[in-house]
């Protein structure tokens, strides 16, 4: 049986905070605001594999009202969230992910993107796929004033 999932995010940069994106720290001059990490790749990684297991959205697990996830570890989220995908029988059939962002240049940080997102999903490196995008300078992306991400996840199960 196979699943399909999509996840859509935005956060907006500040100064004097730390750029995390797919689990790794990206050396900048601003990072992304939120109330945990906003590592905004992997809300939207977290937001696809729920969406395939029909299980809701990250809002609904880990509410941004519940001061347990200030400032909380992403990855560990969807750590959380991909226990349910295996708890449920499926391994990853793929993911492919984009990155909407001016700036910074990510292509030098993707393939430790890659490694992070494989290892967090118990995958093959060769089933993972984080791609970037400029919006050529139009809107809030292009203006620099933060960082949207998409992802669309695939789920296997044997059915036997
Ligand atoms: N933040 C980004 C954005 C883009 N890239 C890479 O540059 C290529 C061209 O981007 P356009 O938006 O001009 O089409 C894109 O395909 C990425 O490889 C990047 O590394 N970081
Ligand atoms: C991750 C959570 C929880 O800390 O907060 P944020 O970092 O604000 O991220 P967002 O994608 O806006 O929503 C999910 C949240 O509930």
């Amino acid at each position: 049986m196979i699943r399909v999932g999509q996840g859509f995010d935005v956060h907006q940069f500040a100064q004097d905070r730390p750029l995390i994106l797919g689990g790794v720290n990206i050396p900048y001059s601003k990072g992304l605001v939120g109330h945990s990490d906003a590592d905004v790749l992997l809300h939207t990684i977290t937001d696809a594999v729920l969406g395939a297991l029909g299980k809701g959205d990250i809002g609904t697990h880990f509410p941004d009202t519940d001061p347990r996830y200030e400032g909380a570890d992403s990855a560990e989220l969807l750590r959380q969230v991909w226990r349910m995908a295996v708890e449920a029988g499926y391994v990853l059939g793929n993911l492919d992910a984009t990155v909407i962002a001016q700036k910074p240049k990510m292509a030098p940080h993707i393939p430790a993107i890659r490694e992070r997102v494989a290892q967090l999903l118990q995958a093959d490196l060769s089933d993972i796929n984080i791609k970037a995008t400029t919006t050529e300078r139009l809107g809030f992306t292009g203006r620099e004033e933060g960082i949207a991400s998409m992802a669309v996840v695939c789920l296997v199960k044997k059915v036997v």
